[in-house]
């Protein structure tokens, strides 16, 4: 008898738990950031890795797995294999390429919307009952196409959104103000990157608009300049990616925060790409970024902001912008009932 078997009587084999069980796709600078701020959270106890590249992915848990004693235990799984993920909770897909230089967002999005077109399916067959939260770029866009491809209804599928332009937007304006940024109630909407919408007319700290304070507060016209903050927002990407290459932490730490509230059912309110349909006159099936109620079962209610009657017109600007985008993108050899432009023709 083995040391083992002298050392216990054993009841039943082992399960493997899945209650809380979260696959990341894409083990990239991004996917292993969020991994990381994952882990480093105690999110979980149990942390699949999915990339196609084997030797990477599977030195990448190898590595994790040795800091298994620090994080109290976490089983650290994964390779090329989705079977691994059976039983997901929650699959973040962070796979995917980055946007070259000139690169215009409509290649991008086809590029990724290729390499989800492939994944997905294989994703929701072992995983049916799983949220999906999608982070590769251009966020909005591929969150479209992968609850087309995924079959899984709207609630159970999101995309990081502006979470990552909300936190920037919060950063500055706190910076500015001389406060912690968790006191700044600010929302970047619409659009994650360059189209984003500060909704200034709501920016308020403990419940003082600032627009009330100052009628012009950013507009062009104010004298004391607080647009600045929305033209830093926007220009935060590039500015890093020019010094290190890719953003990758500011990212994925939201994302662990997303998944934190997804797994612990806490209903935070994040700015995450949902399906816009049925708000402010949208009346396609959109994905754009609003604050929304997130939990175990995906999206709980999208907060009806009280937008003005202009940032209601941009927002809808915005809305048209990505429907031109989805409507380009050809969603390649899914089975789906695709209402692109091209299978629609
Ligand atoms: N939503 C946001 O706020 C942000 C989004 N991003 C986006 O995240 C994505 C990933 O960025 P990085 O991690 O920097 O790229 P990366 O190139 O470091 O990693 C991407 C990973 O995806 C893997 N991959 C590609 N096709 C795959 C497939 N079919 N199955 C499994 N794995 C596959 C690659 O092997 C690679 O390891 C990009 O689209 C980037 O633009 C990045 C930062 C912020
Ligand atoms: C890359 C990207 O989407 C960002 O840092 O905002």
């Amino acid at each position: 008898m083995s040391l083992r078997g002298r050392m216990f009587r054993n009841i039943q084999t082992h399960a493997e738990s899945t209650i809380d069980k979260i696959s990341v796709i894409g083990a990239g600078v991004v996917g292993m950031a969020v991994a990381v701020s994952i882990l480093g959270s105690r999110i979980t106890k149990n942390l699949v890795l999915v990339d196609a590249f084997g030797d990477t992915v599977k030195g990448e848990v190898l590595d994790l797995q040795q800091a298994a004693l620090v994080l109290q235990g976490p089983t650290i799984s994964g390779g090329t294999d989705f079977s691994t993920t059976q039983g997901s909770k929650l699959c973040i897909l962070t796979a995917g390429v980055r946007q070259e230089t000139g690169e215009t967002m409509q290649s991008l999005a086809q590029r990724n919307s290729d390499i989800m077109v492939k994944l997905v399916p294989d994703l929701v067959k072992y995983s049916p009952e799983t949220i999906i939260l999608v982070v590769g770029n251009p966020v909005d866009v591929l969150t479209y196409v992968v609850w087309k491809v995924s079959g899984l209804p709207h609630h159970r599928v999101i995309g990081s959104g502006t979470t990552l332009d909300t936190q920037r937007f919060r950063i500055l304006l706190a910076k500015k103000l001389n406060v912690n940024p968790a006191d700044v109630k600010a929302w970047i909407i619409g659009n994650h990157g360059e189209q984003c919408m500060a909704v200034w007319s709501s920016v308020n700290i403990a419940g003082v608009r600032m627009n009330e304070l100052n009628p012009l507060f950013g507009s062009e016209g104010d004298p004391e300049n607080w647009n600045q903050i929305y033209k830093l927002l926007v220009s935060a990407n590039g500015q890093i990616e020019q010094l290190k290459g890719y953003t990758n932490w500011g990212i994925a730490m939201s994302v662990a925060a997303i998944a934190k509230t997804i797994i612990g059912n806490r209903k935070v309110i994040f700015p995450v790409s949902v399906n816009a349909n049925g708000n402010f006159g949208i009346t396609e099936d959109v994905f754009i970024p609003l604050p929304a109620v997130l939990g175990i079962n995906g999206v709980y209610d999208i907060i009806n902001l009280k937008l003005t009657p202009e940032e209601i017109t941009n927002l809808q600007k915005v809305a048209s912008s990505l429907m031109m985008t989805q409507k380009e993108i050809v969603i390649k050899g899914a089975d789906i009932d695709c209402r692109c432009r091209r299978c629609r023709t």
